[in-house]
């Protein structure tokens, strides 16, 4: 492996554009702010909770946490979207997921004005992605895979992508933007029939399954990108592993991401810039 392509330095380059933009709202007396709703304390949720707080805060940005009790009615998770959307100080709002069970995800996201969904989960969102157009925003993890790329100088026009995965969060979203970057796009899944050979012929392969050793060495070959989007629990050894296996794949690739230290980490810089930019739109 000739390069980690680590989270920080991006995130660092994203912030300190951002904290101009933060420092011109401002002067006009706007701080810009997210809205987080929880619903019960999932260990991911309360992990992206206190990284995308500490990254807004950092960058001069309000937070304001809503939690709700793990039993909650659909009624009540909906009053606190209604509230979010009518709160005019409020600029984005991310609803972390998956809900529990008893709950409907697909009709709370859509209840979310699609002006404020910095997390790109209305269909006004998904149509934006779509047809790249600029209607809400699109998913941040999405992004954040297109910014880590772009950072580290990964030529997309006409490059061929492989994306493993094809969730509306992550694997689809991901495919259109790198498709609306001129990238050639593969877009595999459970059912692709020889994945290793999808995986050999591309120049930049996305992973994003949620399985630990989606890919493995017979995957990949000398000179290719990987991004690893996987967030896994390693119960064995205790520690937080992505969908590849780094330890058999770093030593063949030219490029790759950590987990952690990776993708994630830009995940919350690409949140708080789509805060900042929902605060930019309400004041334009
Ligand atoms: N870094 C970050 O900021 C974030 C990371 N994540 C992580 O990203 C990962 C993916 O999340 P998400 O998209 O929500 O997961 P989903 O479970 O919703 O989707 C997984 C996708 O992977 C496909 N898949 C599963 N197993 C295989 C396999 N063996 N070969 C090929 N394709 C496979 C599935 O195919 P099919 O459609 O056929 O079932 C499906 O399309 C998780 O590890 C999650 O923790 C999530 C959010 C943010
Ligand atoms: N609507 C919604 N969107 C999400 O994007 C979403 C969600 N719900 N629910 C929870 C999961 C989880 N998730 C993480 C993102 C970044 C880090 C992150 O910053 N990780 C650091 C490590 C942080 C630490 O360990 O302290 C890293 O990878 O280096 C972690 C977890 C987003 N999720």
């Amino acid at each position: 492996m000739e390069l980690e392509m680590r989270g920080a330095p991006v995130a660092k380059a994203l912030g300190a554009k951002l904290a101009e933009r933060v420092g011109r709202l401002a002067d006009e007396g706007v701080v810009p702010t997210l809205a987080m709703i929880r619903v019960g304390d999932r260990p991911d949720d309360l992990t992206y909770e206190r990284a995308a707080t500490k990254r807004c805060e950092g960058l001069g940005m309000a937070v304001r946490r809503v939690v709700l009790h793990q039993d909650c009615a659909q009624e009540e998770l909906l009053g606190a979207i209604r509230e979010a959307n009518s709160d005019p100080s409020v600029h984005g709002c991310l609803l972390f997921r998956p809900l529990p069970e008893h709950l409907d995800e697909a009709q709370a996201c859509e209840e979310l004005a699609f002006q404020k969904d910095v997390d790109g989960v209305t269909r006004a969102s998904s149509f934006g992605v779509y047809a790249s157009q600029s209607l809400g925003f699109s998913p941040c993890t999405a992004e954040a895979c297109v910014c880590l790329l772009d950072h580290y100088d990964v030529a997309l026009d006409g490059a061929r992508v492989t994306v493993v995965g094809r969730s509306l969060v992550i694997g689809r979203p991901v495919a259109m933007l790198l498709q609306a970057r001129d990238a050639t796009v593969t877009l595999c899944h459970s059912h692709t029939v020889d994945l290793a050979g999808a995986c050999r012929e591309a120049d930049v392969i996305v992973v994003a399954t949620g399985r630990p050793n989606t890919l493995r060495p017979e995957h990949v070959r000398p000179g290719q990108v990987v991004v690893d989007v996987g967030i896994n629990w390693d119960e064995e050894n205790q520690r937080l592993v992505g969908d590849v296996d780094f330890e058999g794949i770093a030593p063949i690739v030219r490029a790759i991401t950590p987990v952690p230290r990776g993708v994630g980490s830009v995940t919350t810089a690409v949140l708080a810039e789509h805060v900042v930019r929902a605060a930019e739109r309400s004041v334009r």
